[in-house]
């Protein structure tokens, strides 16, 4: 059952536009604008807010609203219910930690496009059945790392990937060496202690660095 979809824009396009996706968890909706402005500054420009606060939906709104030059979805979608409710709020993109036929048969009648996680081959294949070839690998690090990437390249040479779950600045550019990953996320980018702190100047340097690592692999 291969299914075509209406999405606005492809999956990989739009893993395609950042190498580090920040996983972004806004405890405060007044913290959303500032934080992304300093990650746009250091030159991140795909932000993944994550649906774990009970702002973010609100979140997507404004950046999507006041940050056009941003790519702005949303992570930790893991009902149809939340996928229709981030495409509502002008969300570009989806990420899921998992996938289960019924979200991927929502996200086919929507028009965002949805990365749904995956942390086997099965899971993959029923991605693969629903007409994706976009994952996120969660969690990275806990389900065989590169290695398990590696693996799945033999296979599976057309599925690319975003890892994420335990990537930091030690073990980013690994990840990012492999012909099967396009981006990897992480937390890393943006620590708690710095927003709250509201050090936008901090994450403009994590981001910095991130990307510049990123560069010439
Ligand atoms: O919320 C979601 O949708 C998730 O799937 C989980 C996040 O992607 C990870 O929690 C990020 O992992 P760390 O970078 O190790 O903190």
């Amino acid at each position: 059952m291969t299914t075509t979809n209406n999405w606005q824009t492809s999956a990989l396009d739009i893993l395609k536009q950042g190498t580090v996706v920040p996983v972004l968890v806004f405890k405060k909706l007044e913290h959303a604008l500032p934080v992304s402005e300093a990650l746009l500054e250091g030159g991140v420009k795909v932000l993944e807010v994550t649906l774990r606060t009970e702002c973010a939906l609100d979140a997507i709104k404004l950046l999507s609203e006041k940050l056009p030059e941003a790519v702005t979805g949303a992570g930790t979608i893991i009902s149809g219910e939340q996928y229709k409710a981030v495409e509502a709020a002008g969300g570009q993109f989806g990420i899921s930690p998992g996938l289960t036929p019924a979200l991927l048969q929502t996200a086919n009648q929507g028009s965002m496009p949805l990365i749904p996680g995956i942390a086997t081959i099965s899971e993959m294949m029923t991605g693969i059945e629903h007409g994706l070839d976009c994952f996120k690998f969660f969690p990275a690090e806990a389900a065989g790392g590169v290695p398990m990437l590696k693996s799945i390249a033999g296979p599976c040479p057309q599925i690319t990937f975003c890892p994420t779950g335990g990537i930091n600045p030690a073990n980013y550019q690994n990840y990012l060496k492999l012909p099967n990953v396009a981006c990897v996320g992480g937390s890393w980018l943006v620590p708690q202690d710095a927003v709250e702190a509201g050090d936008w100047k901090k994450i403009t340097e994590i981001a910095k660095a991130a990307v510049e690592g990123a560069q010439n692999l």
